[in-house]
């Protein structure tokens, strides 16, 4: 049975729309999952107001707009029929649908009047077809607007630099020299001083942030009133940015060059402006910052960064840090990921300046350097994490097969019966640490509450469903009552309580995605959020949007990090499960990572990268 609603569209029971009028082609691919109703109709409204009958065009533009919605900037017309994947929770065969020819396709997507093809000049089409790739044609403008700004700054005569008081600061802050296991560091740190616009990219505990900090330092060496900026995507990235950097260890001259700055989203660096989607700093007013460091950059979604470089002037520093391998952005565009993978024009001025102070090396382009040596975690779990990012499913089960303390595998296909001595050792370790939890809570200890809190987590693929986060919370809830919880649960507020913040709340500086617990105190039960050495401390009845948080999904976890995790895998046919998704959960482990799933669930995962479709990747 299906319910008709508002939009034209019938609801099937099962949640799946369907587009009432939808025939033909469109039809097909909206009865198979991969096209929503939506899709459809956004497709039909372009052919009735463009005067386009052909199915082949509408079908592709109802692909493109589909393609946006799961992260690609555009369609690749001769490759999607190998890589859309219907939506929901299965992987659904789509070889057998009536895909056409792509030479053919392409060609009728060329002539359309709803397209503008292979003319950068056309305007009023609201589709752009640009070397086989679909686009809407606001998204194509923003790519340009990236690579434009990209060009500008690397066609600008460099900064100017101090080059022997940078050498001497790189001296002073890398002791061990040019060929020191930090080499690359410095070399990164010189990269971002004599460019306009750089990327430093690197897995977790790579050295990122200590990196930025010694970046800040040497720059204000070079020029004291420098104004900086400092930006993330998310409050709760920026939050955790500043702390960070405060954290790294300096010699005392170098450390108050840093005093100053404190970190903020990158919408509220560009100033919001209340119902519209524009923001007080555009081309027209430009950013007063001399340098802007942004953080968790492969967060930052394609329409963010355009607006983000139109907004800082082409003569400030502009530092996108962060690991092009984990999951992307939730709107479309992975322009980190693309940044890093674009083939660009090589600089020997660079390459000579870089020997001049100090850090030589291969030649760079593109003003991106990668660190690769990991200083935080060691064994099992690096070699992992690098064998996925790899792609080498082999040696990626080699790992979690390898018997090691920190990597535990635990090989259920079901969840149910196959292993259950593993899902005890995982019920044990979710009641330990909320115990652990509880205790430090209604001690009402904040930092001990905080840190226990962070001591393991759960994680899941998907939302919904038996290997969702509300299934797996719903457990967890019944192990700690079958357990005997140390605090009363009929209260709402109860000593122990971990809690997620759901929406950004500037007056009480706690930010979507912020977890903290609730603490016992003299004054009744007050919510605790980690910030640095000082716990901030709100009434419960001041936080109106937090859920608790007994298991997270791999998305909402990027950008942080807990000592141990575990981590529950759909089985191998969900589309959710790719290799950016097992990379980001296995990299939130500090000390030990649990994989509940199957070895096919790992194998699919790894065999498939998200691949978000995009001209930035192609060529910048
Ligand atoms: N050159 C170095 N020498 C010694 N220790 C280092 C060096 N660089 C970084 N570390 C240490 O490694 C750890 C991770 O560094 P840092 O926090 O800068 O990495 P990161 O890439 O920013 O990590 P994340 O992405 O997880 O935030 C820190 O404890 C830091 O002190």
């Amino acid at each position: 049975m299906s319910v008709p609603t508002a939009t034209g569209a019938l609801l099937a029971e099962d949640g799946v729309r369907f587009a009432v009028r939808a025939t033909g082609l469109l039809a097909e691919f909206n009865a198979r999952g991969v096209l929503a109703a939506t899709d459809v109709q956004v497709a039909h409204r372009l052919g009735r107001l463009g005067g386009e009958t052909d199915e082949q065009v509408l079908l592709a533009a109802a692909l493109t707009v589909r393609a946006l919605r799961a992260g690609s900037v555009c369609l690749d017309l001769s490759a999607v029929d190998r890589t859309v994947l219907a939506e929901g929770d299965e992987l659904v065969d789509t070889s057998d649908l009536r895909w056409p020819e792509p030479e053919s396709w392409t060609a009728a997507c060329a002539a359309s009047p709803l397209v503008a093809a292979d003319d950068a000049t056309a305007t009023g089409h609201p589709l752009r077809l640009v070397d086989g790739l679909l686009y809407l044609d606001r998204y194509w403008r923003q790519e340009e607007q990236v690579r434009g700004a990209l060009a500008t700054r690397a066609a600008a005569p460099p900064p100017v630099v101090d080059e022997a008081r940078l050498r001497a600061a790189l001296d002073r802050l890398f002791r061990g020299g040019p060929d020191a296991t930090d080499a690359a560091q410095r070399r990164a740190v010189a990269v971002c001083t004599l460019r306009w616009i750089s990327v430093l990219a690197g897995g977790p505990g790579t050295g990122k942030t200590t990196t930025v900090a010694t970046l800040l330092a040497v720059l204000r060496d070079q020029d004291p009133s420098l104004r900086i900026a400092l930006a993330a995507p998310t409050g709760k990235a920026a939050a955790r940015m500043q702390e960070a950097l405060a954290e790294v260890d300096l010699p005392p001259g170098d450390r108050e060059r840093l005093a100053g700055p404190s970190a903020s989203t990158i919408h509220r660096l560009l100033g919001p402006i209340r119902g519209s989607s524009r923001f007080r700093f555009d081309r027209h007013r430009r950013l007063p910052y001399d340098v802007v460091v942004v953080d968790e950059t492969s967060m930052v979604s394609l329409t963010l960064m355009a607006r983000l470089l139109e907004a800082v002037r082409p003569d400030a520093r502009l530092v996108l840090v962060g690991d092009p391998d984990q999951l992307a952005s939730v709107e479309a565009g992975a322009v980190l990921g693309d940044l890093v993978a674009a083939p660009a024009d090589p600089e020997p001025h660079l390459d000579h300046a870089l020997e001049r102070v100090g850090a030589p090396g291969p030649p760079v382009t593109g003003g991106v350097t990668v660190l690769d040596r990991t200083w935080r975690f060691h064994g099992t779990i690096a070699a992992l994490a690098a064998a996925i990012r790899a792609g080498d499913a082999d040696a990626a089960v080699a790992a979690l097969r390898a018997g090691q303390h920190d990597v535990v595998f635990v090989e259920d296909a079901d969840l149910t019966v196959r292993d259950p001595a593993g899902l005890r050792a995982l019920r044990d370790e979710v009641v330990g640490a909320a115990s652990e939890t509880e205790l430090a809570a209604l001690d009402g200890d904040a930092p001990l509450a905080l840190s226990r809190l962070d001591e393991h987590r759960l994680l899941c693929a998907h939302r919904r469903g038996p290997f969702g986060v509300t299934r797996w919370a719903a457990d967890v809830e019944r192990w700690l009552l079958e357990a005997g919880p140390v605090a009363d649960r009929d209260e709402e507020w109860y000593p122990g309580r971990p809690l997620l913040v759901t929406a950004n709340d500037h007056d009480r500086g706690v930010y979507n995605g912020d977890t903290g617990v609730v603490i016992a105190t003299p004054k009744g039960p007050r919510a605790v959020f980690a910030r640095g050495n000082a716990p901030i401390a709100i009434a419960p009845s001041l936080l109106d949007a937090v859920t608790t948080v007994h298991a997270m999904t791999v998305h909402r976890a990027q950008g942080s990090q807990f000592a141990r995790v575990s981590v529950i895998l759909p089985p191998a046919e969900s589309p959710l499960l790719t290799r950016e998704l097992l990379y980001t959960a296995v990299t939130r482990a500090r000390v030990t990572v649990r994989l509940v799933g199957s070895e096919e669930a790992v194998r699919a995962a790894i065999a498939r990268p998200i691949g978000r479709a995009s001209g930035l990747r192609r060529h910048r």
